[in-house]
């Protein structure tokens, strides 16, 4: 009994200690931070008699051993009624409740809820997906709409943690959304002018520039130098660019072409695999990221019969043909086409070329067939997230996506990242920039064009 003060003494100290750190944690935070923290209290206090009301609980009737044990007057022991444990968080957008299932109380009856919660806990939308346990689900409240949230990127200029790892912004509940490029070989990106698309290539280039395992070539179909248009900063990381001159355009990708075919023919010499991804870019191997902006520029077709427009035409369709070549044959070998235009539609980027690229993202469009040309039939079967819907200034940013291993699409709201930034990361990497074909001769010995003759092996390098 001696001890029993000191007992409560620690206690009181630590209950003082905890509240200290919350009020320190509720200063600090911001304005959104702070309503979601009242929020979260008030989800913590109000969810016992919520759940029984959207009947969120079950009823035990079968006494526990101890309640039989201390049941002496003989009287019926009361059915127990179940509450799901709730452990809630917060984040600037509202709240994340993780809550156990229940007999009869699983994910169908959370997503039933899910409207209901979102009124009782006052947000705008609450979802309720499987949790990263079996028998558990995550429900997301968001209180502010993420997706007419803007949002800021400031690249860190760090290597990344992960290769290829694109990471996109936030969904619909304010999640983090990323896109694993490993084995890609393609990305198309459409949308109206001026609703990110460029945007969001940039914050991509911006995050891997500072890994010299990712070389960067960069074609800009808006303008005749690279000192004119969205690449002017950029372009200090890339080893080469090319603006909207289709010879020069077509030249380029020749070339990249015979580095697909040199990497082919070496690959095995060289890394010891068929496949690069199996050990993953290096230094000396790098990852070939090949942006093509506006690349309707590149492959539109020219219709005339004068010997000009010809020419034109004639040049498209072969630097069609050559990025076929690149995104069909390259996955394996390093490289990765991103391509970016206003219209997916078949003038823009041919169909056989837009159908091998595995992931798909559009921001606004004008029309029904747009949306399908960028993301696919499926979309007509999901009108709400339709990127004829985000035409709204406020959808600035925000593009649609397929889910990955799942039915239906995801809206997600892309970070802008401001100019100033991506010349400040180009600037402090560009000594990273090495021409690749240079780097494969390097490892092989031989000459790029040499390689993709192919009449010997090429002498075995050390992997
Ligand atoms: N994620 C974003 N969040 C907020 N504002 C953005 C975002 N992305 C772009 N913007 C704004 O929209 C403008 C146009 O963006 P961007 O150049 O990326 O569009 P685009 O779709 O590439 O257009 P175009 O087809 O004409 O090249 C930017 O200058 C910026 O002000």
């Amino acid at each position: 009994m001696g001890y029993a003060p000191v007992l409560v003494g620690v206690g009181l100290a630590g209950i003082a200690v905890w509240a200290l750190v919350w009020v320190v944690r509720y200063l600090r935070a911001d304005a959104m931070t702070r309503q979601s923290i009242r929020q979260a209290v008030r989800v913590r206090r109000t969810w016992k008699r919520l759940a029984q009301m959207l009947n969120l609980s079950a009823t035990d009737k079968m006494p526990t051993a101890m309640a039989s044990l201390a049941n002496t007057d003989g009287k019926p022991i009361k059915p127990r009624v179940l509450v799901p444990a709730l452990k809630v968080t917060h984040d600037a957008y509202g709240v994340i409740a993780r809550a156990g299932c229940l007999p009869g109380v699983g994910l169908a009856e959370f997503q039933k809820a899910a409207p209901y919660l979102a009124d009782a806990w006052r947000m705008t939308r609450v979802s309720a997906l499987p949790g990263d346990r079996p028998g558990h689900v995550v429900l997301r409240g968001v209180r502010v709409d993420p997706l007419i949230t803007r949002t800021v990127h400031v690249p860190t200029g760090r290597p990344p943690e992960e290769y290829a790892k694109w990471e996109l912004g936030v969904d619909e509940y304010g999640m983090p959304v990323f896109v694993p490029l490993k084995e890609v070989p393609g990305v198309a990106v459409g949308g109206l002018p001026g609703f990110g698309k460029t945007s969001c290539v940039n914050r991509l280039v911006c995050d891997w520039a500072p890994s010299p395992a990712v070389q960067f070539v960069f074609f800009d179909g808006k303008v005749s130098h690279a000192y004119e248009g969205d690449y002017a900063d950029l372009v200090h990381r890339a080893f080469a660019f090319c603006g909207d001159d289709l010879e020069e355009a077509n030249k380029l990708f020749k070339e990249l072409v015979e580095l697909r075919r040199a990497r082919s023919a070496s690959i095995r010499s060289v890394l010891g695999r068929k496949n690069m991804w199996h050990v993953g870019p290096s230094d000396d191997w790098p990852l070939v990221v090949i942006v093509i902006d506006e690349a309707h520029t590149y492959f539109r077709d020219h219709k005339g019969s004068d010997p000009a427009t010809k020419r034109l035409a004639a040049l498209a369709a072969d630097n069609a043909r050559l990025v076929e070549d690149l995104v069909k044959k390259g996955r394996s070998v390093g490289f990765l086409a991103l391509l970016t235009t206003q219209k997916t539609t078949g003038d823009a980027i041919p169909t056989f070329i837009r159908d091998v690229c595995p992931v798909g993202l559009s921001f606004a469009q004008k029309t029904a067939d747009a949306a399908v040309a960028a993301l696919g039939d499926d979309i007509r079967e999901w009108p709400d997230a339709s990127p004829v819907n985000l035409q709204d200034p406020a959808y600035v940013g925000v593009a649609v996506m397929s889910q990955h291993g799942r039915p239906g699409f995801i809206r997600i709201r892309t970070p802008y990242v401001a100019d100033e930034d991506a010349a400040r990361v180009a600037a402090e990497t560009c000594h990273l920039v090495r021409h690749p074909a240079q780097l494969l001769e390097d490892l092989t010995g031989r000459n790029v064009v040499d390689l993709t003759k192919g009449e010997s092996e090429p002498p075995a390098v050390a992997a």
